[in-house]
């Protein structure tokens, strides 16, 4: 018994010992998958969570290098960047930007994407469009695309007196003593794109309507600001400051009533059946193409008006503004250029709104090298999205393209940072003599306006911009007519002339371009 105790007693023991060292051994074991997997998979999570909050933050002010750094070490393959307000999955294979065409517009949204970037309900007087689109007809597309492109040469030798005079005035406004003028070149192509757009969106009546012109000068730096401030604060606290900043601004308010006005008058004899007169104006044909079934109401014929204006001024005056900085730092091009539209050139452009070979080349080669915008295609996923390689987008993701960097490769470039400003002219138009500063071309030539795999400045595939044929026509008519009448020269030559918030370049105001005027004119 006392065996069998002992026994029993040792049995006990021992079985108490293997409990003993098991349960070490289970914490050991626990410990260690725990350091191991669970806090070490936290410790990497809070790590990775840290550095993409502060690569996100850095992306505002470092937007353009960071981009052009991921797609270095890309290799062609989709790469991931963050902004405090998402995701984006930037493609740059052309097999990857067709999926961003292909896919349907209830998974990948340029809407969404725009709307995210402009915040109109706060900006645009409470603008809120759907993130589908379509869901209220794409009417205006046709309106910007067909009707106004096909106007363009009814009105631009009206614009070309309209833009001439106001150019003057404006040059006058900055005289030296020695009779050059140092003019802020940035705010003067804001003024000059503003009234062009005016003119050719509303009709010249709006165009001397100076209240109307003023407010629609501002709203465009507005828009842009208040859209800023409501992106990097949290979406909680946007609710209440978004509204606060909108009523402080009066711009929207002014551009939306004089619009409104016009937009009511227009409405109503349409609904009457009355045709009173006939206007040839973007108010009208995005009336006239809005849903048959369900034609749009003024108040949304008018929110469609302010946000194709904002995208079109800013666009426009950044592009038109670095080209005549382009041309003030490659001054060889000038003569060329000069000789292009003080020929029969010019009277061709005026009629087909397009043409002049050379100045589409030297803008093009401007835009390439210093575009407005280096994350381009921008779609914003309303469902989770993945991409044939694998890399997925939740909803909210970016998908887009790296507009810059793409132009800025040798693969698509020859010499890719080296400034030609006639590298996509057709050598058969070449003229030797004229043009020496030239030596690298592409191996086809082609034309500001086209969209294709390497050139994304417009977008790419089915939503490439409407209003392109537009906005070239009036970049190449306020460039020609700044060096036709004056000579230009930086005045210092060193500064930087831009800076850079989120993925955009934008323009220093203070960057001063002496016009002299020339002796000829
Ligand atoms: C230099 C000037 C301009 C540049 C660089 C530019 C660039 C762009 C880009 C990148 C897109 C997006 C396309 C995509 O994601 O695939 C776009 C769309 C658009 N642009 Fe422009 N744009 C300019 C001028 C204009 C002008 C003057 C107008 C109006 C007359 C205009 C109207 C539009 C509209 C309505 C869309 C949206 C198209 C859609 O929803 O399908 N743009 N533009």
């Amino acid at each position: 018994m006392d065996a069998f105790n002992f026994s029993s007693a040792s049995h006990h023991d021992n079985r108490n010992i293997f409990a003993a060292v098991s349960v070490v051994i289970a914490i050991i074991a626990v410990l260690h998958s725990w350091r191991d997997n669970s806090v070490g998979y936290l410790f990497r999570r809070v790590k990775q969570h840290v550095r993409n909050r502060a690569s996100a933050w850095s992306f505002l002010l470092k937007g353009p290098t960071m981009i052009q750094t991921a797609f270095d070490k890309s290799n062609g393959q989709p790469f991931e960047m963050f902004a405090p307000d998402g995701r984006y999955i930037f493609v740059s294979a052309p097999e990857h930007i067709k999926e961003i065409d292909t896919a349907p517009d209830t998974i990948l949204s340029l809407q969404a994407a725009s709307k995210q970037m402009l915040q109109p309900v706060y900006s645009m007087h409470g603008f809120n469009w759907f993130d589908r689109r379509g869901t209220e007809g794409v009417g205006f597309i046709r309106a910007l695309r067909t009707l106004l492109t096909h106007h363009l040469p009814a009105i631009l030798p009206d614009l070309r007196i309209a833009t001439s005079y106001r150019l003057k005035a404006e040059v006058s406004k900055y005289k030296t003593l020695e009779g050059t003028s140092h003019v802020p070149i940035y705010p003067t192509m804001v003024t000059l794109v503003v009234l062009a757009n005016s003119y050719s969106f509303f009709g010249e009546e709006l165009a001397r309507n100076e209240p109307f012109m003023k407010a629609a000068l501002t709203y465009v730096e507005q828009t842009f600001l208040i859209a800023e401030i409501v992106r990097v604060i949290p979406r909680t606290l946007a609710k209440f400051v978004g509204p606060m900043l909108a009523k402080r601004v009066s711009s929207q308010k002014i551009v939306y009533k004089e619009l409104m006005f016009i937009a009511e008058e227009r409405v109503r004899d349409r609904d009457l059946g009355l045709k009173t007169k006939t206007h040839n104006d973007c108010i009208q044909w995005i009336m006239e193409t809005s849903p048959k079934q369900n034609p749009w109401n003024a108040q949304r014929v008018v929110f469609e008006l302010m946000a194709i204006w904002f995208g079109s001024v800013h666009a426009m005056s950044t592009t038109a503004t670095f080209a005549l900085q382009d041309l003030c730092l490659h001054q060889e091009y000038i003569e060329p250029l000069r000789k292009e539209f003080e020929g029969p050139a010019y009277a061709s452009f005026e009629k087909a709104a397009s043409g002049l070979p050379l100045l589409d080349s030297f803008i093009k080669e401007s835009a390439r090298l210093t575009p407005v915008e280096s994350l381009s295609t921008r779609r914003q996923a309303l469902k989770p999205f993945t991409l044939s390689t694998g890399a997925r987008l939740s909803v909210g993701d970016w998908l887009c393209t790296p507009v810059q960097a793409l132009m800025q490769t040798e693969t698509h470039y020859p010499q890719a940072l080296s400034f030609n400003g006639f590298r996509f002219v057709d050598p058969a138009l070449f003229d030797k003599e004229d043009m020496a500063p030239n030596e690298a071309f592409q191996s086809a030539p082609s034309k500001l306006t086209d969209v294709g795999h390497t050139f994304h400045v417009w977008g790419t595939g089915r939503m490439a911009c409407p209003g392109r044929v537009y906005a070239a026509a009036i970049m190449k008519l306020l460039v020609a007519q700044v060096i036709t009448e004056y000579d230009i020269e930086l005045v210092d030559k060193q500064e930087q002339r831009w800076w850079v918030w989120r993925s955009s370049m934008l323009p220093k105001d203070k960057t001063i371009v002496a016009f002299k005027p020339r002796a000829t004119s």
